[in-house]
């Protein structure tokens, strides 16, 4: 069997457009768009490609983008004080914290201070609870991209077996929340998982969010299944001193018995992003007393 591939890049593409439809009817109601804040400290180089391609998404969009960029010995403080000032702007709707942050500021601090109406990454605890238990969350862009990838690529997901592997607060732990809400049967695994490539052959969806480049082989996979490779993995190329992105999966032997497959790069990954302004569009509308928009 050759898996199809799951366009990711195409996805994202038609949900952008299909949310900058939307953002004239906003503006209308309101009086404004939609406003999404996005700070970064320091220079990391991945993230400051991410912040741009964030800046650049949520334009193109109709939306407004305010970008903060600190410097790397920025104080745990004054980032506080920033998300403080974020929190009480009624022209921001949506605040993002680019991660990873610098190692002298704890993340959870932050990003526990952050409005959670505003939380458009779905991190803070308050909306990690509440998709726990069902309730109307923000929820985490990279989980809720690959569930519409499976939805789009499955249909109803109801009875599959997932397996996901990984169980960050991030991806791993708000994937399987979302597909528990689907009807699957869901196990989470993960590095200490005993007979790994056992548990993974016994399911019908594989969500491989563990970090480690091609660590799930093509024997993993049972015949047909569907694989979510959320993996981002900057390993050597063929050429000296060149570089690539890989995923979690060996993707060519992966593809070889899967029935349908997200590539890296292009699968995954830019979905992240169409969910941010996703996400910020819904906070907008929750934060100016209009209904959820519908069709996203
Ligand atoms: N506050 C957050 N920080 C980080 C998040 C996040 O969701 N919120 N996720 C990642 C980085 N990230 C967005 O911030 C992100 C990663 C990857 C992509 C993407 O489109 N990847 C492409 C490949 C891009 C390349 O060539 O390098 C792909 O997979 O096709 C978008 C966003 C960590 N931090």
């Amino acid at each position: 069997m050759t898996a199809r591939i799951i366009d990711g890049k195409a996805f994202a593409a038609g949900l952008r457009a299909r949310l900058a439809a939307r953002v004239p009817s906003f503006v209308e109601k309101t009086g404004r768009a939609p406003g999404l804040a996005v700070v970064l400290v320091g220079e990391d180089p991945a993230s400051q490609v991410y912040v741009r391609s964030k800046h650049k998404a949520t334009v193109e969009a109709g939306m407004q983008s305010f970008e903060h960029r600190l410097p790397a010995e920025t104080s745990q403080q004054a980032l506080l004080d920033l998300v403080a000032a974020l929190n009480a702007d009624d022209s921001v709707d949506g605040i993002l914290v680019q991660l990873p942050l610098p190692p002298h500021i704890d993340d959870k601090a932050v990003l526990a201070a952050i409005d959670p109406a505003k939380d458009v990454d779905g991190f803070h605890v308050v909306n990690a609870g509440r998709l726990a238990v069902g309730e109307e969350a923000l929820v985490p862009c990279t989980p809720l991209g690959s569930l519409m990838l499976l939805q789009d690529a499955l249909g109803d997901l109801s009875g599959l077996h997932a397996v996901v592997i990984g169980r960050s607060n991030i991806v791993g732990k708000p994937m399987a929340q979302l597909l528990l809400q689907q009807s699957c049967t869901v196990t989470i695994a993960h590095s200490r998982t005993k007979d790994l490539p056992g548990i993974v052959r016994l399911a019908d969806i594989v969500v491989a969010a563990v970090g480690r480049a091609e660590m799930v082989r093509g024997d993993w996979i049972k015949p047909g299944a569907t694989v979510i490779d959320v993996g981002i993995n900057r390993v050597p190329g063929a050429e000296p001193g060149k570089t690539k992105l890989v995923g979690d999966c060996a993707y060519d032997e992966c593809a070889a018995v899967a029935g349908a497959i997200t590539p890296v790069p292009g699968g995954v990954g830019p979905m992240t992003i169409a969910c941010l302004l996703r996400n910020t569009l819904v906070a907008a509308h929750r934060r100016a007393g209009l209904s959820d928009p519908e069709g996203l």
